[in-house]
């Protein structure tokens, strides 16, 4: 079911379900909320179709966000999920089509329009493993998807004329019980191809980073940017001493967990779908505080990106031809 956002704010009810199984939908002029009926909600806002918070049913946050970031749309959100298209960092010397653009490209810095929300219920898993009651199993089993559009037609015109193609994306945002997916497809609408890169930049919140490692990556290949992209390759788990910039490519492929864990135990799991690299970045104590909008000063230390993307070399979409791509977060 689709429900158009023309209601400012509104309580929607799905067919079948028990009825309080009402996932609550707000629709203001800047942000979009979902709360699901056990308590999980999501926060996203127009700008940059940014992943503002996502907390469990217990009210807890999932997500870091800078308590200095703008959020008036004069600079990239600082925190939460910022999407990374069509270039990540600054663009390549080797890539024109790119080169007048700024770090991470336009899409964290558009405005995007909010197409709607659908929800959805799976049953079964939760009746033939735990024997509840219909009404329950509906209520526990719960997600509700965000879409959110941007296109070539919607961009600013200065911003245009930095990556004249024409082109549509859909960004959905689905908040499970117990996870969290984003998702993108991205069409070529142009008579010519052209080719992107992608990223979801999650800032994961943790307790503290010195306790924090990130688990399989062990073996895989990386590209070290504190060293000038220094190939390496990484052996047992990622830890934190000092600031980690780096662009890994797993080498269990992207439906292999890249997991956060603190203190030796699991505490998310990320899943990749057709996004072969892993960027693991923490700017540390002199980079955060050089960072106006990163605040507080010590607060790298509440968090760690780990962010799924195809970065590191470029997709070529032809015309009429569409990439999708995904990542699902899991909390352990
Ligand atoms: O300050 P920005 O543009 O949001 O970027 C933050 C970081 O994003 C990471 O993805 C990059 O690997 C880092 O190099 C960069 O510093």
């Amino acid at each position: 079911m689709v429900d158009r956002p023309n209601k400012p704010s509104a309580l929607s009810s799905t067919p079948g379900l028990n009825p309080q199984a009402q996932v609550s939908i707000s629709h203001g002029s800047s942000r979009v909320t979902a709360v699901l009926p056990t308590g999980q909600s999501v926060e996203v806002h127009l700008y940059g179709a940014t992943v503002l918070s996502w907390k469990d049913s217990r009210g807890q946050e999932q997500l870091w966000l800078s308590e200095t970031t703008k959020l008036d749309g004069s600079k990239a959100i600082r925190g939460g999920i910022p999407l990374v298209f069509p270039v990540f960092g600054p663009s390549p010397p080797d890539h024109p089509a790119t080169a007048q653009l700024p770090q991470h490209g336009f899409a964290r810095t558009s405005r995007w329009e909010f197409l709607g929300k659908s929800t959805s219920e799976s049953s079964e898993v939760f009746q033939s493993s735990r024997g509840q009651s219909s009404a329950e199993v509906a209520t526990a089993d719960l997600s509700v998807k965000l879409d959110f559009g941007l296109s070539s037609g919607n961009l600013e015109p200065e911003v245009r004329k930095l990556w004249p193609h024409a082109f549509g994306l859909i960004y959905s945002v689905t908040l499970g019980c117990n996870s969290l997916s984003t998702s993108l497809v991205v069409t070529n609408e142009d008579d010519k191809p052209f080719d992107f890169q992608v990223l979801f930049h999650t800032y994961f919140g943790i307790s503290d980073i010195n306790k924090t490692e990130i688990a399989g990556l062990d073996k895989a290949e990386y590209l070290d940017k504190t060293e000038g992209y220094a190939a390496k390759t990484q052996s047992a788990n990622v830890s934190f001493t000092r600031e980690t910039d780096r662009v890994y490519t797993p080498v269990g492929g992207p439906r292999e967990p890249v997991s956060i864990v603190e203190s030796g135990k699991k505490r998310f799991d990320v899943v990749r779908d057709n996004l072969g690299d892993v960027v693991v970045w923490n700017p540390w104590q002199d980079k955060a505080a050089g960072m106006a909008d990163f605040g507080p000063d010590d607060g790298y230390k509440k968090m760690v990106c780990v962010e799924a993307g195809s970065v590191r070399g470029w997709q070529v979409l032809e015309p009429g031809d569409a990439f999708e791509c995904a990542q699902t977060i899991v909390p352990q």
